[in-house]
């Protein structure tokens, strides 16, 4: 308690001037505005009296709004805080998952939201009861619990935290002023409140980014000085191709370990999905996933100019080396306290975009959660009445309030970058449930018995990964490292056996963790007794080679409407085997060249 006190001592002497009242106004409008929209939604409509409303939203949400959303989810106060500092530290490499988005939202678009919306789910979990058994959907169901209570914990605690260290604003009070706020437009105005508030914090979060940005490089000196200093720094990082899975961010790890990282949260995550369901048509829900693409990118970019900004105002000399601040993830908020004195409101409106980040955020998640909850565990086991089922999904909304405070409780005793902490999570949990539903959708002989064991593999694998991990990385990181010094996670000997897996960069684990899944659940499944063809329910299970097959003709031969399909099939075989052994070639030509150079 004590060391907090004198942190924030030190912080407040540096920084003559904290909030004014424009500032608390500000702050407090986000707060008011998004309860109006909750309220706004619980009174009109349908008043949100069927659960078809309350968690789909009639089934009638238009693509723009839906695309926000679906951005924001996913996009907390951690992303807001954590790109910056890790560009500041480490340059723009991380730029590159940008790459990601591409592949990340492309496969979602045409494999996972068409088959989910033809099969008309309540849930996403659904579909495993469809392909698999009763018993898969509540394994999954359950770990998808887990991961967004764990996730909703950081996402609530990061932003009260931030600005409890740079103003003295009370830790606690920020998050349960958060924590309620929330839980009550979601728990009363349903999705369409969720999905309206989150374009209202959309807007807040780019204006406070780009407010603070412009600043920034005024003070910076300009544009063209910002650049050089920036570029002088050697804070522009070229692509970095270097294969090494260890290494935590290379293009390999963000721009192909992203993809995996996105399919599990762009594809088969509740929170997402709930969103492509609540669409009016199929059209619509692709594209809105289509839609993120943009609206991602420009997240990202603001994220990584603000780092770039710190970086033209501070240089080398962060306030962590100056001990002003105590950790990575305090920088942003210190820089916009102390770059934005003279400009009253802005500090607010920073603020506000910060909570806008994980009010979007955790409304999502208490939403979703509350829709999983009463779909997949309890209406299946208790028949009850529409109007019950509604109140005890309030009820559920609530609950999940209470749980999330308590979760941002356990974060704070937990102390780790909040940035590597999130989507370390996203791998170590969203990973295994990614690998369940790949299982089920592009293996048509996957059997149930696989599909848990798989899941349980994968869960095992991602905790042994990713404690020994971090655990292993443990001496070196608990100490505040000096800024330019890079990566703390990068081992400096080559390291064997298994510090080789733990020292894997945590960009990985959704890539690691869902294959193990799948390799185990095919295994099993083999050794079970695999699933027939004719036994797998209609519509759950995506047909690779079909498709394959008539993409690499429409390809090869645009003509392909004037040949018989038996002539197709043989001849996309026939160059499928081609390819094959041509990279057989390739490989064993180059074994050999590396032989002989070495
Ligand atoms: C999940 C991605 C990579 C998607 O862009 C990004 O939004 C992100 O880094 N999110 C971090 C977690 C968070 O902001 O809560
Ligand atoms: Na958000």
């Amino acid at each position: 308690m004590e060391v907090d006190l004198n942190t924030n001592c030190r912080v407040l002497s540096k920084l003559n001037k904290y909030f004014t009242i424009i500032d608390y106004v500000i702050f407090a409008l986000l707060l008011v505005a998004s309860m109006a929209i909750g309220l706004y939604y619980a009174f009109t409509g349908g008043r949100q009296s069927t659960t078809q409303e309350f968690m789909y939203a009639d089934r009638s949400m238009k693509c723009l709004p839906l695309s926000l959303s679906l951005m924001a989810t996913f996009q907390s106060a951690v992303a807001i805080i954590g790109t910056p500092a890790e560009v500041y530290a480490n340059g723009t490499q991380y730029w590159f998952i940008g790459c990601c988005y591409i592949l990340g939202l492309l496969i979602p678009a045409h494999i996972f939201i068409p088959m989910f919306y033809r099969l008309h789910l309540t849930s996403v979990y659904q579909y495993l009861e469809l392909r698999f058994c009763k018993a898969v959907r509540i394994c999954g169901t359950v770990t998808f619990i887990f991961q967004m209570v764990v996730y909703m914990g950081v996402g609530i605690y990061t932003p009260a935290l931030a600005l409890n260290a740079v103003t003295g604003f009370h830790l606690w009070g920020a998050v349960l002023a958060t924590g309620l706020v929330c839980t009550l437009y979601t728990a009363l105005g349903g999705l369409k409140a969720v999905v309206w508030t989150d374009v209202f914090q959309t807007v807040v979060m780019f204006t406070g980014q780009l407010a603070v940005i412009i600043v920034g490089v005024h003070q910076a000196g300009g544009l063209s000085d910002a650049w050089v200093k920036v570029r002088d720094g050697g804070r522009i990082s070229g692509i970095d191709l270097n294969p090494d899975p260890t290494v935590r961010h290379t293009f390999w790890t963000l721009g192909v370990g992203g993809v995996f990282l996105m399919l599990s949260l762009y594809g088969v995550n509740q929170a997402q999905v709930q969103r492509y369901l609540s669409s009016r048509t199929e059209k619509e829900a692709v594209m809105s996933c289509y839609m993120v693409f943009p609206c991602l990118q420009v997240a990202l970019m603001l994220s990584c100019l603000m780092g770039l900004v710190m970086f033209a105002c501070y240089g080398n000399n962060s306030p962590l080396e100056q001990q002003y601040i105590t950790s990575k993830d305090q920088m942003v908020l210190y820089f916009v306290m102390d770059m934005l004195q003279n400009f009253p409101g802005l500090p607010g409106l920073f603020v506000a975009c910060l909570f806008s980040a994980s009010l979007s955020t955790i409304s999502s998640a208490f939403n979703s959660l509350a829709t999983v909850t009463m779909v997949d565990l309890i209406k299946p086991h208790y028949s009850m009445t529409e109007a019950r089922a509604t109140l005890l999904s309030k009820m559920l909304a609530l609950s999940y309030g209470i749980i999330c405070v308590a979760m941002a409780y356990v974060v704070h005793l937990m102390n780790s970058s909040v940035l590597q902490a999130a989507l370390s999570i996203f791998g170590m949990v969203g990973g295994p449930l990614l690998g369940l539903f790949c299982l089920g959708i592009f293996f048509p002989c996957a059997n149930s018995i696989g599909a848990v064991a798989g899941l349980a593999a994968g869960l095992v694998m991602a905790f042994w990964v990713g404690i020994g991990g971090f655990l292993s990385r443990m001496p070196s990181s608990v100490q505040v490292l000096p800024f330019n010094s890079t990566n703390t996670s990068e081992n400096i000997t080559v390291p064997a056996g298994l510090n080789g897996l733990y020292s894997l960069s945590y960009m990985w684990y959704s890539a690691l963790n869902s294959s193990t899944v799948v390799l185990i659940g095919l295994i099993i499944s083999f050794m079970t007794g695999p699933t027939k063809g004719d036994d797998v329910a209609s519509g759950t299970v995506y047909p690779v080679m079909r498709t394959a097959q008539s993409l690499l003709h429409k390809l090869v031969k645009p003509s392909a409407c004037c040949t018989s399909p038996e002539h197709t099939v043989r001849w996309s075989y026939g160059f499928t085997v081609k390819c094959i052994v041509a990279l057989g070639h390739f490989n064993v030509v180059k074994l050999l060249l590396a032989d002989r150079w070495s």
